[in-house]
């Protein structure tokens, strides 16, 4: 199998390089598990965000980064689900489509509230085309909030001419 090396932190990681699409090939970056590197690079991240008072994470692959994030900072984190579940009273929810699907995000009500009024990091894994972000940064302002900081471990193909995303290296795409 075709790797990339990563090199993070002073960490180095072999990345497969997988086919996603026709003729597009991503080093696929899964930090679920890896906890030396989460607690790597989390620090770096902490020192280059802004003044925040609360951080949100898009379900599922920017968990555990969201978790270091927040125990650094002190404060708890909130996961913008991809779901809709009868357990979440009054949820605040945005929709949208990506590649002609329609996905969404939503908050449980409590969480929105607790974002009302709030300076809000969204915190992920990788940052491609952008649209999750956008998505996160739609639910924010829906629930009163403010986005003071976008930011991920890497940024992808599309992502490096994304404004204002704070982010510690950037990943190749590689296109036939
Ligand atoms: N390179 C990548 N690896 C894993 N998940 C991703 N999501 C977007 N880009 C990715």
């Amino acid at each position: 199998m075709k790797t990339y090396t990563l090199e993070l932190c002073g960490l180095r990681r072999e990345l497969p390089v997988i086919e996603v699409a026709p003729g597009l090939k991503i080093a696929s970056f899964v930090i679920l598990g890896d906890t030396e590197l989460v607690c790597r690079v989390a620090p770096e991240i902490v020192k280059r965000l802004p003044e925040i008072d609360a951080i949100v994470t898009p379900e599922a692959k920017g968990i555990p980064l969201a978790f270091e994030i927040s125990r650094l900072l002190g404060m708890n984190y909130i996961i913008a689900r991809k779901n809709i579940w009868p357990y979440m009273d009054h949820p605040v929810i945005d929709e949208f489509y990506s590649k002609k699907k329609k996905r969404l995000f939503c908050l449980s009500g409590d969480d929105a509230r607790t974002l009302r009024g709030k300076r809000v990091a969204i915190v992920d894994d990788v940052i491609s085309s952008g649209e999750t972000i956008e998505a996160i940064r739609r639910l924010i302002e829906k629930a009163g909030g403010t986005v003071a900081a976008a930011a991920a471990i890497l940024v992808e193909g599309d992502a490096e001419g994304l404004e204002d995303i704070i982010y510690l290296k950037e990943l190749p795409v590689f296109r036939e």
